[in-house]
């Protein structure tokens, strides 16, 4: 059975690893796209996220999503994709780990990060989707290791 590839980018290197392990993988890739794209500028997007974050990804502060997918309950092999926003995972990946029911799942996650390494990331994601089994986390430094 072939994986799910699931991932959240703003700025393009969390796509080039997920565009990777699908050319390892061949497995279905999508990226989640929010109903309203985070700002353009830096500033404002560090701004906006770091309100979501502080929030606990509460409903208000955690982004609806434009991206639907059909047929996540047939895969069992899950690789999800975040960038480390403010130590956390990103907030659209935090939607999606609560809007998909993916108890019993392997979930493995690919952090990308600015020099942090992967900081709360993996504790988001383990405490956002209990049920499921959350395998070893692949880190990488954006500046050195995406290319
Ligand atoms: C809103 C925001 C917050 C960030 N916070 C951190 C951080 O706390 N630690 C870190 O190492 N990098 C941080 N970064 C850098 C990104 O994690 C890094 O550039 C990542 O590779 C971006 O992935 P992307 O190109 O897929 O969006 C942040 C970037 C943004 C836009």
């Amino acid at each position: 059975m072939k994986p799910l590839i699931v991932y959240y980018s703003w700025s393009g290197n969390t796509r080039k690893i997920a565009r990777l392990i699908r050319e390892l993988t061949e497995g279905e890739i999508v990226e989640l796209i929010p109903e309203m794209p985070y700002p353009s500028s830096y500033r404002e997007t560090t701004e906006q996220a770091r309100k979501e974050i502080k929030a606990g990804y509460k409903p208000g502060y955690k982004p609806p999503l434009k991206t639907k997918i059909e047929g996540v309950e047939e895969y069992d092999v899950i690789f999800l994709g975040t960038p480390n926003w403010w130590g956390a995972v990103a907030p659209p990946v935090a939607t999606f780990l609560s809007q998909y029911a993916l108890s019993g799942k392997k979930i493995a996650p690919f952090i990308t990060h600015g020099g942090g390494g992967k900081q709360r990331v993996v504790e988001d994601i383990k405490r956002l989707c209990p049920d499921a089994a959350v395998l070893e986390e692949l880190v990488v430094y954006d500046v050195e290791e995406v290319s």
